[in-house]
């Protein structure tokens, strides 16, 4: 039998029958639930930052009894966190993790703690957040399109070990759909006697660089339990944890496998979103269409709406991506071919989008950049985080390397060694790579002598555009009277008359003077208004704009 057909046999295999959509709670008897008082989170990463704050005093107030331990195997990540240099860049999250730290000065019992030791934090808690990473798998059967499962695995089978009583644990990493089914097969074989877990789905929907903000003010909390009564009693105590801060008509519970396939839908919706636009991109930039006047147009309809639609040299970032392959894959392991394509496009279009954009900079610069050098603003996937993984910036940099280019490049955030990591780990020759990448510590010391400069992250600091209130919300009867193409698109920016550089930005008429001519500027993020850089002498290649050449 065929490997894929094996495991699908797998994958629809129930030992329970596959719960009801419909909730319950209507047919079941009203049951007590548990006041949850210990949360341990396993993985201190990305997500854990969203265990910094809810139940720690000021955020939540409702909450300074339920004491957080996250822990990590990493040493240095658990240090990190007890530090001023966290190991994460996130707007507001020092303040909040400080805030925390403060308890003890201040008078309040401490209810944050980051530790190494993984059993104790397991063995005094009453529910357990697995927030693992789930990568895509790199070895073995399924590898570049299924999620590698061992990391969730390992801490499962660590729960399993040592916990002493019963627990609820959380699912908060990304999983495929009926994860929880296998969790439970190893629980139930490896647990202690007379010990009996209950297992949640509470996916993560917070974004890189806006973390805290998706926290406090989340858009929906989704909580997936078994249609049992013991399901729904650890979905309730769950629920009240969520309720001291978020109102309770965004907390949403459901059936466990919606939950947790709800997750990958939904990013997988977003790319799409983006992969969408980034393909009107491609027509608009040889027709003379302007993509940020038809995103705008697109965006004002209440179906549609604006978010998502920025058209952008391609999404990066450590889960859109894997979790399209891992969608994909579900899809093929289900033998629904069809579907696992439609998911795959978004990716294939993806990389088109970063593919042609590398070479509309060497067919613009002449087909050779031997001898030139390029100036690369930006490394991180997206703006406000120092996170590297996927983005944009990678391929571009080893395509132009490769094509003979001297690379200088500047982040304002993005660790250097996290930089070394992803472009040696994907390049052809680490050490042609090494000849011909330099990283600066400000973008004007990138620009000097540069050829051309490349815009792959929308840091505010590179855009010449004055951030603004957002437009005032369109009367759908009235017609603008701004003409469009002086309205940007891009929500909460207008175009400004300000011709002065900004405190803090960069100032592209003194990197116009260190810049050979002709001094181009591709901006993969379009957040540069090109009418004015070009009357300084700039030739300004925007994404999803007419350009001096058609790239297919
Ligand atoms: N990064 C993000 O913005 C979001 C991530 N997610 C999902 O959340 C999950 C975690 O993502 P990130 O926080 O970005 O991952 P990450 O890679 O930043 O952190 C994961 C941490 O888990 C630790 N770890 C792995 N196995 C462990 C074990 N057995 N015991 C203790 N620690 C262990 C690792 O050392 C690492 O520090 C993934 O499934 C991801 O898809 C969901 C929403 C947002
Ligand atoms: O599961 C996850 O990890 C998270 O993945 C994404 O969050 P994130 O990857 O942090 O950031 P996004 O804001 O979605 O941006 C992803 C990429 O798309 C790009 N993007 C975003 C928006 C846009 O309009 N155009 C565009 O090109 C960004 O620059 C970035 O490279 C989702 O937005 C989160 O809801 C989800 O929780």
């Amino acid at each position: 039998m065929a490997a894929l057909q094996v495991e699908a046999i797998q994958l629809l295999r129930s030992d329970t029958p596959v719960e009801s959509n419909k909730r319950a709670a209507e047919h079941l008897p009203v049951q007590s639930h548990s006041v949850i008082k210990k949360i341990c989170c396993i993985g201190a990463g990305y997500v854990a930052s969203t265990f910094t704050s809810p139940t720690s005093p000021p955020s939540c107030p409702k909450n300074p009894d339920v004491e957080v331990t996250i822990v990590d195997l990493s040493e240095r990540r658990i240090q990190a966190w007890q530090s001023d240099d966290l190991p994460i860049h996130e707007p507001d999250l020092l303040e909040v993790v400080q805030s925390a730290r403060d308890a003890i000065i201040e008078g309040r019992k401490p209810n944050l703690f980051f530790s190494t030791n993984v059993d104790q934090a397991i063995k005094e808690a009453d529910c357990i957040f697995v927030s693992v990473n789930t990568p895509t798998k790199t070895i073995g059967r399924g590898q570049g399109r299924q999620s590698e499962m061992s990391y969730v695995e390992a801490a499962i089978r660590k729960i399993a070990e040592v916990a002493e009583d019963d627990k609820i644990i959380v699912e908060k990493s990304t999983v495929p759909v009926r994860t929880a089914e296998r969790m439970r097969e190893i629980l139930a074989a490896n647990c202690r006697p007379g010990v009996s877990f209950e297992i949640l789905s509470n996916p993560e929907f917070l974004a890189e660089g806006t973390a805290i903000k998706n926290l406090l003010t989340p858009d929906r909390i989704i909580i997936g339990s078994l249609n049992t009564a013991a399901g729904l009693s650890a979905a309730e105590s769950l629920v009240d944890i969520y309720a001291t801060w978020v109102p309770r008509n965004r907390i949403i519970t459901m059936n466990l496998w919606s939950s947790e396939l709800a997750k990958l839908a939904a990013n997988c919706i977003l790319a799409q979103r983006i992969s969408s636009i980034n393909a009107l991109s491609a027509i608009c930039e040889v027709t003379g269409a302007d993509i940020a006047e038809v995103s705008y147009a697109c965006g004002l309809d209440s179906r549609i709406g604006p978010k998502m639609l920025g058209a952008s040299v391609g999404f990066g970032g450590s889960c859109l991506k894997k979790d399209i392959l891992s969608l994909a894959y579900i899809a093929e392991s289900l033998h629904l071919p069809q579907v696992a394509d439609y998911w795959r496009s978004i990716n294939d279009i993806n990389e088109y989008q970063k593919d042609r954009f590398s070479r509309r900079i060497v067919e613009c610069l002449h087909h050779s950049l031997t001898n030139k050098r390029i100036a690369i603003l930006g490394f991180a996937f997206k703006k406000d985080t120092g996170d590297v993984r996927e983005s944009a910036a990678i391929s571009i940099v080893n395509d132009l390397v490769s094509e003979g280019g001297s690379i200088a490049i500047y982040d304002p955030k993005a660790p250097d060694e996290n930089i070394w990591y992803e472009l040696e780990s994907t390049s052809p020759d680490i050490k042609l790579l090494h000849e011909r990448v330099t990283i600066y510590r400000s973008a004007h010391e990138a620009c000097v002598g540069a050829h051309a400069v490349v815009i792959v992250t929308e840091w505010d600091e590179f855009s010449n555009k004055t951030k603004a209130k957002p437009l005032p919300a369109v009367d759908a009867t009235t017609p603008p009277r701004t003409p469009l193409a002086t309205v940007a698109p891009q929500e909460g920016y207008i175009e400004s008359k300000e011709t002065k550089p900004v405190a803090g930005r960069v100032d592209w008429a003194h990197v116009a003077t260190v810049m050979r001519k002709p001094m181009y500027i591709f901006d993969g993020r379009n957040v540069i208004d090109e009418v004015k850089l070009e009357a300084m002498g700039f030739r300004v290649e925007g994404i999803g704009k007419a350009g001096t050449v058609r790239v297919s």
